[in-house]
């Protein structure tokens, strides 16, 4: 079998790949090159940056596995690969840990000016004055997605003592001391708005202008699931008339996020961003790499 790796894969789970009998190829393509390569190809590795779209599937004339180094399935056309037979492997929950800590860096870091406070004190500002913040103790904090991360980030803010929210339509019941309410209660009543969604179409731009109108002045918006989750130009909007009090972004509708809107977005002073790390620790990347090469090694005995 030839396993393709196009994104980066933890160093022991390559390790692991090479010894396993096949070829193993671990060159980064381009989407014109990776459909030339296609033909080729037995399993394709991937994590975010490389989109398996529907060309890069039908050019895979030998392709028998899909395998997505972490969570998100958005960059993956699962229906296509379905119709072709072509089995979809990905890892959830095993870089949940990594984004739910990041969630709350993100959180902590909007609500006490940390970014802003370093880039001043980098370029010689004491700007100590203008930066009084907030606490989240007692807060009320609405996490939309309540899933492998969601209820990470709940167990982590429970301990903050926040008052945690969670609107999640498939889940009915917790036993975190977490309130399950809908939509709308999450914007009316949350200081601070955690995401952990996929992006699906029902997704998509979920929190939008009129979201926006229903939240309370000052709310603090943390997106690290995914980019177009969030409309970002009713975020910025939103962040310029102090609507929103500050925005923690690790995701972005468009990745590198370097379109007029996107780079608007980051000279505001209220956004704190990163540039997708959610999943990018030691820890989390072992885990999804061990699990990874796992499931792919099991599919290949299959066949
Ligand atoms: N920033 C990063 O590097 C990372 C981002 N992610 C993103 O986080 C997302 C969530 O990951 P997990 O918690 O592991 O997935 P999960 O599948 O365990 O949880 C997602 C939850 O969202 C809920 N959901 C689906 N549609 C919804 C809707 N319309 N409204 C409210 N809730 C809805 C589901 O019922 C589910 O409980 C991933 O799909 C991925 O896009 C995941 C890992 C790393
Ligand atoms: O697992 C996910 O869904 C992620 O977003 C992580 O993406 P990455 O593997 O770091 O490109």
């Amino acid at each position: 079998m030839r396993i393709h790796v196009n994104d980066p894969l933890d160093k022991v789970a390559m390790e692991r790949l090479k010894k396993s009998g096949h070829t193993v190829t671990d060159v980064h393509l381009e989407k014109d090159e990776l459909i030339k390569e296609m033909s080729d190809i037995d399993v394709l590795v991937v994590r975010s940056a490389t989109k398996v779209t529907a060309d890069v599937i039908e050019a895979g004339k030998r392709l028998k596995i899909i395998a997505r180094a972490g969570t998100g399935l958005d960059n993956v056309d699962v229906e296509k690969a379905k119709e072709k037979g072509i089995k979809v492997l990905n890892t959830p929950g095993a870089n949940g840990i990594s984004v739910a800590e990041l969630a709350i860096g993100l959180m902590i870091a909007c609500a006490r000016h940390i970014a802003k406070g370093t880039l001043d004190l980098k370029s010689g500002e004491w700007t100590k004055k203008q930066l009084k913040g907030h606490e989240l103790y007692k807060r009320t904090v609405g996490i939309i997605g309540f899933g492998n991360i969601g209820k990470e980030v709940a167990k982590r803010l429970l301990a903050f003592d926040m008052n945690v929210l969670a609107y999640d339509p498939f889940i009915k019941e917790t036993d975190l001391n977490v309130k399950l309410v809908d939509l709308d209660t999450i914007f009316k009543e949350s200081d601070f708005i955690t995401i952990h969604v996929p992006k699906t179409p029902e997704t998509t731009h979920l929190i939008n202008k009129e979201a926006f109108e229903l939240m309370k002045d000052g709310v603090i918006i943390v997106n690290a699931a995914r980019g177009g989750v969030v409309d970002e130009e009713a975020l910025y909007n939103a962040l310029v008339s102090g609507k929103v009090y500050a925005a923690g972004l690790d995701v972005f509708e468009v990745e590198p996020p370097n379109d007029e809107l996107r780079k608007k977005l980051l000279e505001l002073p209220n956004i704190v961003a990163t540039p997708h790390i959610g999943a990018s620790t030691k820890e989390a990347q072992l885990r999804v790499g061990q699990i990874i090469v796992d499931k792919i090694l099991n599919e290949i005995e299959k066949i």
